[in-house]
């Protein structure tokens, strides 16, 4: 039942630096991005498009409720801390990580926040973004990993420190 599981910003690297840890850890990998797109049938912009952004976020939350992951590292998707009920139960399945980057890079990160299908009321920039979800971030995090102009590789071995659980050693 040892799962970690990283929340952040859209940029932060959930999905790029969640597949490189499960890869040290000999653990599973899962992105609840693909898994919604999966059960949705439609990629991720087209169901906030056709389904509005209440309903996006209650699927997002369902699907979220529904997964039983086992030493698994969790890739979440940036809008799952608005889900109280979800981040309780990712949560109680293992150690949540915050991939906090400062606003700037994720700007940097992110140039396609029109089209990416971030789940946002229209007219909403992404500074409006990190300073509503950030306390958010905080408050449902185990652990937070400040990023420090670090690369991909130098950013899963500060995490895995964080964790206590070295790179190469299968993580029991
Ligand atoms: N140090 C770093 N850590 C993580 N991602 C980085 C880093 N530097 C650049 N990137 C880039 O930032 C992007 C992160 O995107 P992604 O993993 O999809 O984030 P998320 O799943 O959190 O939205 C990728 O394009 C990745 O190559
Ligand atoms: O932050 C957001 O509002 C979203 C982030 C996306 O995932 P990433 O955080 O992996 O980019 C995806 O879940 C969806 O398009 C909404
Ligand atoms: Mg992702």
């Amino acid at each position: 039942m040892k799962n970690i599981t990283l929340i952040g910003m859209p940029g932060s690297g959930k999905s790029t630096i969640g597949v490189l840890l499960a890869k040290c850890l000999g653990y599973r990998f899962l992105d609840t991005d693909l898994l919604l797109q999966q059960e949705a049938g439609m990629l991720l912009p087209e169901l906030l498009a056709t389904q509005g952004l209440d309903r996006f976020l209650a699927l997002e939350e369902q699907v979220i409720l529904g997964v039983r992951p086992r030493e698994t590292v969790v890739a979440t998707g940036g809008s799952v801390v608005y889900g109280r009920k979800a981040m309780e139960h990712l949560r109680s399945q293992g150690t949540v990580v915050y991939l906090q980057i400062p606003l700037e890079e994720i700007q940097r990160r992110v140039s396609n926040i029109a089209t990416r299908g971030i789940a946002a009321a229209p007219g909403r920039s992404l500074g409006d973004l990190y300073q509503e979800r950030e306390p958010l971030y905080r408050e449902h995090a185990d652990l937070v990993y400040a990023w420090r102009q670090e690369s991909l590789e130098e950013s899963v071995a500060r995490i895995l420190e964080l964790l206590g659980a070295p790179c190469g050693q299968r993580r029991p």
